[in-house]
This record gives structure tokens, C-alpha cells and sequence, in this order.
């Protein structure tokens, strides 16, 4: 099959014998993203290159005309995920990544409702307050400045924010450095990728020998708790504004606010347990990430933090000192910030789509030649490439919030922001992200300015141990208190 693309007249990236194009990543040399990277640099005219994933052959697409036009218009051909879906796992084969077909497309107009912008208002004190708690904890430690590794202390905030929004479960994990729900997501957040890869690509294989892509044992931790919080709120008629009461309005039929709908599919407890999972997952995982590249950057592009603190202060006077929801919408400059952000260090550097039905790419540049993608062949998203393609971006590694102004963001080409992916599938929680990922920022830098430490590496790069994305040597920076 090394020769798949080659017979179609479709450039491809040569293959190593039976690893496909994923040894580096197999035999951790290469970070995934730079993987992609390199895949989309390899033919740089062509508007797809075909990659193999072991010996599956697969379709990186490149162009965001003919992406748009294979996972929005023609979506109908491009429905499911790939990678990342373990349908064989009661718990996790439930969630919204790994649905299929009808099955997804009925859970997620029922899960919609709880993501409107009305929903998460009313989480923003949910939110506020583990902000609140993680400012106080360094500003007790009294020092002028407080070295911090990021990734570590996000992934707290993160944690007990998706705690108490997802599970309604309260955690300090700021205060508490020993907490079992931070345990847990540390183990599965991190995947090695022989798993990532292998479950997806030998399922038959890897369920026989009993290898499963998340441990068997954190499922089993969030499925009691989420089960007992159901129990106890049928029982006492508890209403709280979070994940778990949104989700058993959903089974109830009442999420939408028309008692009168049936709901759009049957939502079972384990169904509920299913998504809260996927949402902690992201929740924690995603969102420390993304915030640890934000912050990381303010700290090595003083100009742009002077600048979003300047927004910050005067949002502050016209507000009476409060942050609140709106107070936080009216910042256009931190919101330039963190589309910055994703555009340079997009949490998930890739994404995917499964070929359901036959579809034929018809030729357009000189060159190319009709090419039919066959049903069961996956396809590639290159996020983070496209974001860095100066092409689209000019001076890619430049951290420059200014692309996303009034004057430049109609520049912008469509198709080629892809953080949060694209089309009917993409993110559900992306507006529940960048809230509280908002929340953070605005909450940290009206108290401290963040500032280099010795440990600072001026220059980010992305460790190849790790699938998730990291730096070797961690991600330290200082917090220097402002007053
Ligand atoms: C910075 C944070 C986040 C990033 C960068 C991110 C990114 C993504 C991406 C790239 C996808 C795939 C989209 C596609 O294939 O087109 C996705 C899907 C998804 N995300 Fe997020 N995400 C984040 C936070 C969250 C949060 C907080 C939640 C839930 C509370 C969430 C829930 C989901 C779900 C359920 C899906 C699957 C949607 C579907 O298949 O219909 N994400 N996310």
C-alpha cells in the first residue's frame, strides 16, 4: 500500500516500512504538530499530500477552499472522526467525538442548547471564583515576584473550573496540591501514541490484547461520581448552574425551554456520563494549554501586555472595578489576544475526518488529475500549519494580535482558522473556552505583570516526547505583582 497515492498522481510524503510516516512520533523524535508541519511543507504548491498512518492511507488537506468545500458543503461525505474515537469503550464510545452518523448528529442538537452564550452567562460565577481563589493563593505568598510553571498551575485552574461546571463538584486544587480529581486528569490527559495511534488504526487487535485508549479506572472514578450527582439531584431537586443540570434538562426534554418538545434523542445516564467525560477531557487538557502558550507569550512580548493591561484598567474604571460578563465581551484588544493565540499554538495541532461515501476531488491546478477518495479513508486537518503558513499569515512566528484588528480582519482567509475546527463539526465548548480562558487572563494580569524568569527559554519549542503540546523544561515564567 506504500505506493496508494503515488498510483492516484497524488504527492505523497514517502513512507517507512510498516510505521507509514509516524515513526518519528512513534519513536518520540518528532512532536505530532511539527509532524504535520512538515507534511504540509513537503509539496509546497500541491493542494493535498498523501501521508500514511502506519500503512493506512491518508489525505492531508491543504488548501482551505477545497477543505471548506469537503467538511462543510459536502459534509455529508466527511461525517465522522477517525482518530480519538474508542467506540469500543462503553463510557467514552458515547461522547460526542466518537458518535457517528445520525447518532452524533441527534446528540449534538441536543447538546447545543447548553452551550448558548445565555448558558455560559450563568457559569461565569462558576468560573470567576476558581479565578479568584488561584490570584489570591500567589498573592498570600507575598513575594515581589513568584516563579511559576504554567502548564502545572493552569492545568489547576482548568481543573476546578471543569469541576464545578462539568461534574458540580467544588475542588481547590490551587490550595490542595494532592487532589484525586487532578490525578485523574493528568492520567488521562496524557496518551502515549502508540495507543493514540494503535486503537485507532488495529481496533480488533488492540481490544484483544486488552488495550484500551484511556485507563479503565478514571472511567470508572467520573462515571460514579456523575451517576451519585444525578441520583442526589433527582432525589432533592437540586438545581445548579452547571454541565449536569444542563445535560438532565437534555433528558428531560426541557433543555431548549419548550417543555412541550420531546427531546431530539433518548438521553440515558451513561449517555450524560459520556459527554461529561469528553467535556472534562478538553476542559482540562485543552484549555490549560492554550492558556500556558497565551500567558507564555505576554510574558516574552511585554508591548502586547502593556497594551491588553491598559484595556484591562480602563474596562475596570468604566465598570466600577467589577469583572463581569459583559465588562469582559467589551475588550476587543484581549480578544485579538487570544485569537492570536490559537493562530500560533492551536491546543490540537491536527484534526481529522473519516471518509463515509466515495468523493471525487476534481482536478483544478496544472498537474492534478481527478482523484476519488475512497470510503474508510481518513482525512487530515493541518491546524497549526495552515495558521503558520505565511502565505495566509505573513511572518507566521511573529506573535502579532494586530491580524485580528477592525482595519486587518477582513484580510483574513476563510477556512484558514482552525483552532476550534470547522463546519458542523467543530468545537461545541470553543465559546466556553474562550470565556474562561478570558476570565483568567483579565483576573492575573490586573494583579501581576508576567515577566521572565531565569528558567524562561525566549525561543518556544514543542518537546517530541510528548503527543500533547509541551515544552521540554516546562513552561516557566514569573509573576510580579503590580502593587
Ligand atoms: C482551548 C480550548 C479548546 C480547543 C483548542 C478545542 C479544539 C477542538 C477541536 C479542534 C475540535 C475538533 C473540531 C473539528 O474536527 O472540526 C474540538 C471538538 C470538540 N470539542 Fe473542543 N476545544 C477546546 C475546548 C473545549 C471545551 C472546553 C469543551 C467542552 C466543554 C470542548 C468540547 C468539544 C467537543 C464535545 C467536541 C466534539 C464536537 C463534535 O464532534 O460535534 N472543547 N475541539
Amino acid at each position: 500500500k506504500q505506493n496508494y497515492w503515488r498510483d492516484r498522481n497524488v504527492p505523497q510524503m514517502n513512507p517507512a516500512f510498516l510505521f507509514g510516516n509516524l515513526i518519528n512520533v512513534m519513536l518520540k523524535k518528532e512532536n505530532f504538530q511539527t509532524l504535520l508541519n512538515r507534511m504540509y511543507n513537503n509539496h509546497p504548491n500541491s493542494r493535498y499530500e498523501g501521508v500514511y498512518q502506519a500503512i493506512l492511507p491518508t489525505l492531508l488537506i491543504k488548501d482551505p477552499e477545497l477543505l471548506k468545500q469537503m467538511i462543510v458543503k459536502d459534509f455529508d461525505h466527511f461525517m465522522d472522526h477517525h482518530l480519538f474515537v474508542p467506540r469500543r469503550d462503553p463510557l467514552w464510545g458515547r461522547n460526542l467525538v466518537a458518535l457517528n452518523g445520525k447518532a452524533w448528529q441527534d446528540m449534538r442538537s441536543t447538546l447545543s442548547p447548553a452551550f448558548t452564550s445565555s448558558k455560559l452567562k450563568c457559569m461565569f460565577p462558576l468560573m470567576s471564583e476558581c479565578a479568584e481563589k488561584f490570584i489570591d493563593y500567589f498573592l498570600k505568598m507575598n513575594k515581589t515576584v513568584v516563579s511559576i510553571e504554567l502548564k502545572e498551575e493552569f492545568s489547576r485552574f482548568a481543573n476546578d473550573v471543569i469541576a464545578t461546571c462539568a461534574f458540580g463538584v467544588s475542588c481547590n486544587t490551587i490550595e490542595e496540591r494532592t487532589n484525586i480529581f487532578m490525578e485523574m486528569g493528568k492520567r488521562v490527559s496524557v496518551l502515549p501514541s502508540f495507543k493514540f495511534f494503535g486503537t485507532a488504526l488495529f481496533p480488533g487487535l488492540f481490544h484483544k490484547l486488552g488495550i484500551t485508549l484511556f485507563d479503565p479506572e478514571v472511567g470508572d472514578f467520573f462515571k460514579n461520581i456523575v451517576m451519585e450527582t444525578i441520583k442526589v439531584r433527582e432525589e432533592q431537586r437540586i438545581e445548579r448552574p452547571d454541565m449536569i443540570h444542563l445535560l438532565m434538562q437534555a433528558k428531560a426534554g426541557i433543555l431548549d425551554g419548550d417543555g412541550d418538545k420531546p427531546p431530539k434523542t433518548a438521553i440515558k445516564n451513561e449517555d450524560i456520563v459520556g459527554q461529561v467525560l469528553i467535556f472534562f477531557l478538553a476542559g482540562f487538557d485543552s484549555i490549560s494549554t492554550q492558556m500556558t502558550f497565551s500567558a507564555y507569550e505576554l510574558a516574552l512580548n511585554q508591548d502586547v501586555q502593556d497594551k491588553v493591561f491598559a484595556e484591562i484598567v480602563d474596562g475596570l474604571e468604566r465598570n466600577d472595578q467589577k469583572i463581569d460578563y459583559e465588562m469582559i465581551q467589551s475588550l476587543k484588544y484581549l480578544d485579538m489576544v487570544m485569537m492570536e493565540s490559537l493562530r500560533k499554538w492551536p491546543a490540537t495541532g491536527g484534526g481529522d475526518r473519516l471518509c463515509v461515501k466515495d468523493y471525487k476531488i476534481p482536478a483544478k491546478l496544472p498537474g492534478e488529475k481527478d482523484i476519488i477518495i475512497e470510503k474508510g479513508t481518513p482525512i487530515w486537518l493541518p491546524i497549526s500549519a495552515i495558521n503558520r503558513d505565511p502565505k495566509y499569515f505573513p511572518d507566521p512566528d511573529r506573535f502579532d494580535p494586530e491580524r485580528f484588528s477592525e482595519a486587518n480582519k477582513d484580510k483574513i482567509v476563510a477556512g484558514t482558522l482552525l483552532a476550534f475546527g470547522f463546519g458542523p463539526r467543530a468545537c461545541i465548548g470553543s465559546r466556553f473556552a474562550i470565556m474562561e480562558m478570558k476570565i483568567m487572563l483579565v483576573n492575573l494580569l490586573k494583579t501581576f505583570k508576567l515577566v521572565k524568569v531565569d528558567k524562561t527559554q525566549d525561543v518556544i519549542k514543542l518537546s517530541s516526547k510528548s503527543l500533547n503540546n509541551v515544552m521540554d523544561g516546562g513552561h516557566w515564567i514569573g509573576l510580579q505583582r503590580r502593587n
